[in-house]
């Protein structure tokens, strides 16, 4: 069997849609074809407290890990919905903060080393633009841009304790006071520009781990067409099924 690394994209709504037209996923599976297979695990509407347990049955054990290049760990943006308007999506700052640590310790625990672990903090909230999508489905606005930046604020903390990539997108966004508000659609959930934001700023940090990485099979022109098995497989250490 040729196996393909793994690049596991695992978060909420935000990475559920990260393979639309233009996504930053679907971005990303595409400069890394035919070196990675991109594995998008977005959860939408899922926060830390549902995704722990999940992670363990997404990556089991130490071989499984193996293959594993990258992992991404987007939560936040339900974590910090606003109690009383979202019980069910809320949950509170430091077991949000705790919960985050366990999974970076998960994955450690399974060999998964911090280089190969990115932790992306939830984008700022457009409450203006969020508000009005909330009223329109009949119920009050229910996240804070200020209280997100304190749930963001903590996700890069635990990136620095563990020594892990951040990608602290509520800061990103916000910096030099600039009018962020066309990176989200919905106030919450990225755009088309808030897409190729985001894909900008974790490139640069997963082409550092995977940019050298092989093609797998070799350039067409490069197959003796007469005796193509003697050139196919010469750079894959084949796995038994
Ligand atoms: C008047 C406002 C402008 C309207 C713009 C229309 C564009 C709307 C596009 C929204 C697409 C988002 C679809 C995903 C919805 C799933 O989201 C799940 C949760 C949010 O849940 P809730 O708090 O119940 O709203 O989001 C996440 C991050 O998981």
């Amino acid at each position: 069997m040729i196996s393909y690394p793994r690049v596991l994209l695992f978060g909420d709504s935000i990475t559920e849609l990260a393979f639309e037209t233009n996504g930053w996923g679907a971005t990303l599976a595409n400069k890394l074809v035919r070196k990675c297979d991109v594995l998008n695990r977005g959860l939408s509407g899922y926060n830390t407290r549902l995704a722990k347990p999940i992670l363990p049955k997404l990556i089991p054990d130490s071989a499984s890990a193996a293959e594993i290049a990258a992992v991404t760990i987007f939560f936040g943006a339900n974590d910090s919905s606003i109690r009383e308007q979202n019980p069910q999506k809320h949950v509170p700052l430091e077991e949000y903060t705790e919960n985050l640590r366990s999974m970076v310790q998960y994955l450690k625990s399974v060999n998964i080393k911090e280089e190969k672990i990115a932790l992306i903090a939830p984008p700022p909230i457009h409450e203006p633009t969020l508000e009005k999508h909330c009223l329109t489905n009949g119920f009050k606005l229910n996240r804070l841009n200020a209280v997100t930046g304190t749930y963001a604020r903590a996700c890069a903390q635990v990136g620095d304790e563990y020594g892990a990539d951040v990608v602290d997108l509520w800061t990103l966004m916000q910096e030099g006071g600039s009018d962020y508000a066309v990176y989200l659609k919905d106030g919450l959930h990225l755009s088309e520009e808030g897409n190729q934001f985001l894909e900008s700023k974790l490139w640069p940090l997963l082409e550092k781990k995977l940019g050298a990485l092989p093609f797998i099979l070799p350039y067409w022109n490069d197959v003796d067409n007469n005796n193509p098995e003697s050139s196919l497989f010469q750079s894959i250490t084949e796995k038994k099924d």
